[in-house]
């Protein structure tokens, strides 16, 4: 994981389904009532790696002031998303705008006001604690040293301790103060939790719910940590394989979709091609049956009817976020 100015601020480094639930958040609904130019602006994206598709005409809006996860299987594009929101990627077709500016043409100013954790390391470990925040002090007008510190102090390490000695969760949590203390308007935090314990995770993840509140940041985050999404998020974002996205607030999506279980003998030996409502059909080990759906029981039942499938027994079941993920995305 690397962050900042480490080349100089504009150098930020640092990592369809039968229903089509397209919920597009509006474009500039900031959540509070009031309407202003969104953070990121995604336009009909298109991205290929030579035969392979990866992006394929994607389209969201990432209003200013909300924290939205961006969740995904492994190689869906998340990644790619990241490289191509901060220029590092020219995607093959469409628009993509970063407060304001085309995701290709980012102006320096604009830089300074996105702070991007991503893959990597800070580059400079040869510097101690100390010198790296005086480093990273010069290029940002903004930067707040009590951020930082207050962050970084956690680790009980002295100010003089090289980087280089550092162990990869001790770095992240230097990474994850220099951005925050870069005071960005747009975060955007790639797969931040690299080597972090669980207590730390907990720590930044609750820092970062309470800054991005105080200071409207808009923030885009990627996790395999699905849960930790849970207490981070506004809004979600389903980046699936073959270019179907899904973006709804999280609080929508977990009231909607839901878990239904059914006896064994409900459905017959080859299950059938779930459509709409239902998401997701998959035989349990002892062949009872897993149903994943954006209904209620009432129209649940109709539904399973209509897919040959006897609704007696049927039982709902709770869901985290990440039983949620994996029923809405797949488990391979
Ligand atoms: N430079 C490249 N050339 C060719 N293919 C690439 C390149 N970079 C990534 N890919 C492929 O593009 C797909 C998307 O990769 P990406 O890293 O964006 O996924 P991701 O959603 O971030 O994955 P993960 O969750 O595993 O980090 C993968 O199949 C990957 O192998």
């Amino acid at each position: 994981m690397c962050a900042g100015p480490i080349t100089g601020p504009a150098r930020m480094t640092g990592k369809r389904d039968g229903i089509r639930h397209l919920r597009q958040i509006r474009a500039g609904f900031a959540g509070n009532g009031t309407m202003s130019a969104p953070a990121i602006a995604v336009q009909g994206l298109v991205h290929r790696y030579g035969p392979r598709t990866i992006h394929d005409g994607l389209s969201f809006t990432v209003p200013e002031g909300r924290i939205l996860g961006l969740l995904g299987k492994n190689g869906v594009g998340k990644t790619t998303l990241i490289r191509i929101l901060m220029g590092f990627l020219t995607p093959t077709a469409g628009t993509c705008r970063v407060l304001g500016d085309d995701s290709h043409a980012l102006r320096a100013e604009t830089k300074r006001r996105v702070g991007l954790v991503f893959e990597g390391h800070l580059a400079y470990d040869f510097l101690s604690i100390a010198e790296t925040e005086r480093f990273f002090a010069r290029w940002y007008p903004r930067w707040r040293r009590d951020v930082f510190w207050d962050l970084v102090e956690r680790l009980n390490l002295p100010p003089t301790h090289r980087i280089r000695h550092m162990s990869e969760g001790q770095r992240s949590q230097v990474v994850l103060g220099a951005v925050m203390a870069q005071d960005p308007d747009l975060l955007i935090l790639d797969d931040y939790t690299m080597g972090l314990d669980a207590g730390y995770r907990r720590l930044f993840l609750d820092y970062l719910v309470h800054y991005a509140r105080a200071g409207n940041k808009t923030v885009l985050v990627t996790s395999h940590v699905v849960q930790d999404m849970e207490r981070l998020v506004d809004d979600v974002i389903f980046l699936r394989r073959g270019g179907d996205v899904l973006q709804t607030s999280l609080s929508d999506f977990m009231g909607r979709f839901r878990h239904y279980h059914l006896p064994a003998g409900a459905a017959p030996a080859n299950l059938p091609t779930p459509a709409a409502p239902l998401h997701g059909l998959e035989r349990e080990a002892d062949g009872s049956l897993s149903v994943f759906a954006f209904a209620g029981p009432e129209e649940m039942r109709a539904a399973l009817r209509t897919a040959g499938i006897d609704p007696a027994g049927i039982r709902e079941r709770q869901m985290s976020l990440e039983d949620a993920f994996v029923g809405y995305t797949g488990k391979y």
